[in-house]
């Protein structure tokens, strides 16, 4: 500790202690992201419906419904709702005074010097005087108009509202959790991790779609076959030529060579009109191409770690030899859509000279993009497999459990693991395949894709993963893959007591889960096990939402109470502002808290106590006071 004054410490003391009296900040739970960045953005400028909530508060019986509507959209889109639209001196006036209100209300529970950290310099002194030099009297408004005008005459009106919105956004909420599936499916994952690199403060729970992700950036040879037939399968080609400069030439050159047209490879949830026929059969042929060039790589991945014990997932070289059934199990199915002709009966898993120098060219783009490093590098320094914050318990996937309701052990180079040791173990896997990023198709790499699709993977939660079923056999109950039994214990509060248990977290913390589509429906409940289980994947992914009737769940924990808000489907920004559309989102209670929660109560409460110990015992002081 450097060399402190008596009196230092004493003021430090107090401040420490009287931050503690704050009142808990809000977090923000969002999870499923699934590259629909418009409708994420959207959650996270209206906080899940928090600023409607203050606006209303604040002016309710001042302002109609509609001036309240067009405030809100004013704070999450300020730019939209004012640029280029010219406004009088005293509408100007109107706005900033109603702006610094929300402002100041949103701001109350924090420090001062935290307030002052996040005003942007060129107005900290300005908006300090705004923010509290005001009295409820409004002995001061002459003052503030003045300086209102001030800002007006100066033209600077527009940039200080635009500053303002921000900051209301900011202070709603204090902290954001993301639990997984940022990635694949939607067009932008791209644009959600550049909103996400500038969140204040942030903590993200991986998901099974971020993972491969990070694997194929780290070498991994089959998760990049999968990342790219993913972006394939629903068309985002812009996401990796425009997003992350990825060439397709040599892929798609390939692909033309050896590939036709074909139904079960045109590119899925499209809206009409956005690709052309030609674009259509053109993606359908590189899309094949990856396919086969991922099942070949996944069956010398499953031989060369037989720990995976994932034999039956190789089938390959249980296709007939006129390519027109295969035998699963025993049973011999028809094939549709088949497009094997590079598959060679005699060494069904070996990549043709072409198909090899197709991957290692894209690998090598992979690791070269810039962009993508960035986006790879933030995701594995802030990216766990779970997290605890305040005595809760989050992650994306699940504890995978044997029938009986025990922890599945995975067994690896001679060494079990099961439930919190399993996620360590799997996040430890993670950082080395990103460290030895150099060296493709290592040990970590192959623990990688296992996490993705292994029966004992603490994100995927099935058995099975039946992409080549899905694809090839039109008989159903062969696409099914059987989920994990967790997802039924889960409903039960005992079994959620124990995982809390094993995390060494006490009874009053709940877990929050990510990953699995609520049925909302029909009739599923987010809120399970009485509260101890909350489940926010509502699927803000559109092609789910046919499943889910919903557009996602987010959950809100402030110092009064814990919340999910359910979504509606979001069309898009464009529209959702034209419209100024402001249904807010449901909300379903889980827990209102018998008295209002302050920091001291909270983890960052717990290390201000340390700090404040220290201190004290920094100079003999005990209970405030100062040993003689
Ligand atoms: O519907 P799609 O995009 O083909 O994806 C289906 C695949 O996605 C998975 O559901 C995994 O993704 P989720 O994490 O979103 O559930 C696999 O189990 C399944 O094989
Ligand atoms: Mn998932």
């Amino acid at each position: 500790m450097r060399d402190m004054r008596e009196s230092e410490v004493l003021t430090e003391i107090i401040n420490l202690k009287s931050i503690q009296q704050l009142p808990k900040a809000t977090e923000h739970f969002i999870s499923d992201l699934h590259g629909e960045f418009e409708a994420f953005d959207h959650i996270l400028r209206n906080c899940s419906g928090i600023i409607r909530i203050k606006v209303a508060s604040i002016f309710n019986g001042e302002l109609t419904e509609d001036d309240q509507r067009k405030l809100c959209y004013t704070i999450y889109y300020p730019e939209e709702m004012l640029d280029g639209k010219a406004k009088k001196a005293d509408e100007w006036l109107i706005l900033l005074n109603q702006l610094v209100r929300v402002t100041r209300h949103v701001s109350s529970k924090y420090t001062r010097s935290k307030v002052r950290k996040a005003l942007p310099s060129e107005y900290a002194y300005v908006m300090e005087e705004l923010l509290y030099q005001y009295d409820e009297v409004d002995n001061k408004q002459d003052y503030f108009n003045a300086i209102y005008q001030t800002i007006i005459d100066l033209n600077l009106a527009y940039h200080f509202a635009v500053t303002l919105a921000y900051l209301i956004q900011r202070f709603v909420v204090d902290h954001l959790h993301v639990l997984g599936d940022i990635y694949d499916r939607g067009p932008q994952p791209d644009a959600i991790m550049d909103k996400l690199m500038e969140v204040p403060s942030i903590d993200i729970q991986l998901g099974n779609h971020d993972i491969i992700w990070i694997g194929a950036y780290s070498g991994s040879l089959a998760c990049l076959a999968v990342v790219l037939r993913i972006s394939l399968r629903y068309g985002h080609l812009s996401l990796l030529e425009d997003g992350y400069g990825i060439e397709l030439s040599r892929l798609e050159k390939y692909a033309e060579k050896y590939y036709e047209d074909n139904s079960a490879f045109r590119p899925r949830g499209l809206e009409k009109g956005k690709l052309s026929e030609a674009e259509q059969i053109r993606i359908a042929k590189m899309h094949q191409a990856i396919s086969i060039i991922q099942f070949k790589l996944e069956g010398q991945l499953i031989d060369r770690q037989p720990d995976f014990d994932m034999q039956n997932r190789k089938l390959l070289h249980c296709l007939s030899e006129d390519r027109q059934s295969i035998v699963i199990e025993g049973q011999s199915y028809p094939l549709h859509n088949g497009c094997f002709q590079l598959v060679d009966p005699e060494a069904p898993y070996e990549l043709t000279l072409g198909e090899e120098l197709v991957i290692m060219d894209l690998l090598n783009q992979f690791q070269r993009s810039e962009r993508l490093g960035e986006h790879m590098d933030f995701l594995v320094r802030e990216g766990e497999l779970y997290s605890v914050y305040n005595g809760n318990l989050l992650y994306h996937g699940c504890i995978p459990c044997n029938d009986d309701g025990t922890f599945k052990q995975f067994t690896f180079e001679g060494q079990n693991y099961e439930g919190r040791s399993l996620m360590t173990f799997y996040h430890t896997a993670l950082l080395n395949a990103y460290d030895f990023r150099r060296e493709h198709d290592t040990k970590w790499d192959d623990l990688v894709w296992y996490l993705w699709c292994g029966e004992v993977s603490t994100l995927f939660g099935k058995d099975n993963m039946r992409t080549f079923e899905r694809y090839f056999i039109k008989d159903k109950a062969l696409h099914k893959e059987v989920q994990n039994i967790y997802y039924q214990l889960r409903k039960d509060e005992d079994f959620c007591r124990s995982i809390l248990q094993a995390f060494e977290l006490d009874e009053s913390g709940y877990i929050i889960n990510g990953h699995t589509p609520v049925k909302a429906m029909e009739g599923e409940n987010p809120i399970k096990a009485n509260g101890k289980m909350l489940v926010i994947d509502g699927g803000l992914s559109k092609a789910y939402q046919k499943v889910t009737g919903i557009a996602g769940y987010t959950l809100v924990d402030n110092s009064h109470e814990v919340y999910l808000a359910a979504h509606h489907p979001f069309t898009s920004k464009a529209d959702a502002i034209k419209h100024m559309r402001e249904i807010l989102p449901e909300q379903k209670m889980v827990h209102i808290r018998d008295h209002r929660v302050k920091v001291a109560e909270t983890d960052i409460g717990h290390s201000l106590e340390e700090q404040i110990q220290a201190l004290e015992n920094y100079f003999g002081m005990r209970d405030g006071t100062i040993d003689e």
